[in-house]
């Protein structure tokens, strides 16, 4: 009876070991795969890897803090800062107001020339603060925006999110930095509205936007004002004119058409009243960010301190645009010469979207203040596009099913 009892006991025990066994292991097996691979990283070794990316070459360089580091002209002003010496961390929040696989492919850009992008919201106060406290950033190069004219009618309050809330956000952390960095940041030409007067100058009314979009880009502006008056913040609002080019943002009607056009699919072309022309003064991205660079490197100090204005500062605004509207019908026309495929076009009246007629940028300032002069023609920016286009999404199969 004994010996039918043990012999019971350890058949009944051996499965058990084994399956505590099994256990352990695999415990073990996972805390040293997590050890290895998933553990987030420590705050010494984030700090570490963030005054890394923002240590300039030389102690007359720059080192600047890029809010939209991962989007489109955030991508490329930050490795061209990189390029000349200067210090530069990015902070994006990779959302997915288009392919976030793009915005991952262009950090992953800069991560090839040294710049840290740091995954968070600039609405994150604690995150910008510390990133703040850990570099003493000279500048903040504000890029970071929830873009589109149309898409303001479907998602509006994202636009308050990023371009109200997100502006205040920055413009707070850099007010109570010690010292203040000086504040470049990304208007729009859309403030412009409904003036009828052309070319845009920084002088005309800027009071009637068009859409959700330029109406928050306008309360920008003043906010700007504000933040400059009460605290000392040195601030330049640079109103871009509808930039391109390599890297572009999908949603824009040069990259949509692109693609459409590859596909065999219509390509809807708005015209205006009478069937009159719907004209952008389209701006290659190379021109936007030596414009970019131009007002960082002119950019006065902030003055205040500990929260506090200690004396009048500097408050700038410049329309960076080309200067030679271009009718939507020629960009089609182009891109079908370029790509050698016919688009299939749609000729539609410009829905009452928050679209406007004709954007045209006077530069004269930014010429002046900023030696601000664009240099790439429509065909051969636009060709820039294209050979980037066909390069980046040829070179998956997997990307060119999710553009
Ligand atoms: O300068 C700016 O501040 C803004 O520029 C850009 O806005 P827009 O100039 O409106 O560019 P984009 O959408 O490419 O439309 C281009 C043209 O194609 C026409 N258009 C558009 C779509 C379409 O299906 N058909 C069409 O004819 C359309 O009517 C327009 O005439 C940025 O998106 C915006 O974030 C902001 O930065």
């Amino acid at each position: 009876m004994v010996d039918k009892a043990m012999s019971n006991i350890h058949r009944t025990r051996f499965p058990l070991s084994i399956t505590k066994l099994l256990f352990f292991t695999l415990m073990l097996l996972s805390l040293i795969l997590l050890f290895l691979f998933g553990s987030p990283p420590s705050t010494a070794a984030w700090e570490s890897s963030v005054r890394q990316s923002a240590t300039p070459a030389s102690s007359k360089a720059l080192t600047v803090l890029v809010t939209g580091a991962a989007g489109f002209v955030g991508t490329h002003v930050s490795i061209a800062l990189k390029r000349r010496g200067d210090g530069v961390v990015g902070i994006d929040n990779f959302n997915s107001y288009y392919e976030a696989s793009l915005k991952r492919a262009r950090s992953d850009l800069l991560a090839r020339h040294g710049v840290l992008v740091v995954n968070g919201d600039i609405n994150d106060a604690s995150l910008l603060n510390s990133l703040l406290e850990v570099v003493k950033f000279s500048h903040v190069m504000h890029l970071a925006a929830q873009a589109g004219v149309r898409y303001a009618m479907i998602n509006p309050k994202s636009y308050v999110h990023s371009n109200i809330a997100g502006l205040v956000s920055v413009l707070e952390a850099c007010k109570n930095a010690n010292p203040q960095p000086a504040i470049v940041w990304a208007s729009s030409s859309s403030v412009y509205g409904l003036n009828s007067k052309v070319p845009f100058s920084e002088k005309d009314r800027t009071d009637r936007p068009a859409s959700l979009y330029a109406a928050t880009k306008k309360a920008g502006e003043e906010i700007a004002h504000s933040y400059n008056h009460i605290y000392g913040l040195s601030i330049t609002g640079l109103r871009f004119f509808t930039v391109y080019g390599p890297w572009g943002r999908p949603d824009m009607a040069y990259f949509l058409f692109t693609k459409n056009i590859l596909k065999g699919k219509q390509v809807a072309v708005f015209e205006g009243p009478n069937g009159g022309s719907v004209a952008r003064d389209f701006t290659y991205i190379d021109d936007i960010v030596k414009g970019c660079l131009g007002a960082l490197d002119t950019a006065s100090k902030s003055t205040g301190s500990g929260g506090k204005k200690n004396g009048p500062a500097q408050l700038r605004v410049y329309n960076l645009g080309n200067t030679s509207p271009v009718p939507v019908s020629k960009l089609v026309s182009t891109l079908e010469k370029l790509l050698k495929v016919n688009a299939k076009k749609k000729v539609l009246a410009m829905p009452s979207n928050g679209d406007v007629i004709l954007t045209h940028a006077n530069i004269t300032l930014a010429r002046n203040d900023l030696g601000y002069r664009p240099t790439t023609d429509f065909e051969t920016g636009l060709s820039k596009f294209v050979h980037w286009y066909t390069q980046y999404y040829s070179s998956s199969a997997s990307r060119a099913n999710t553009v």
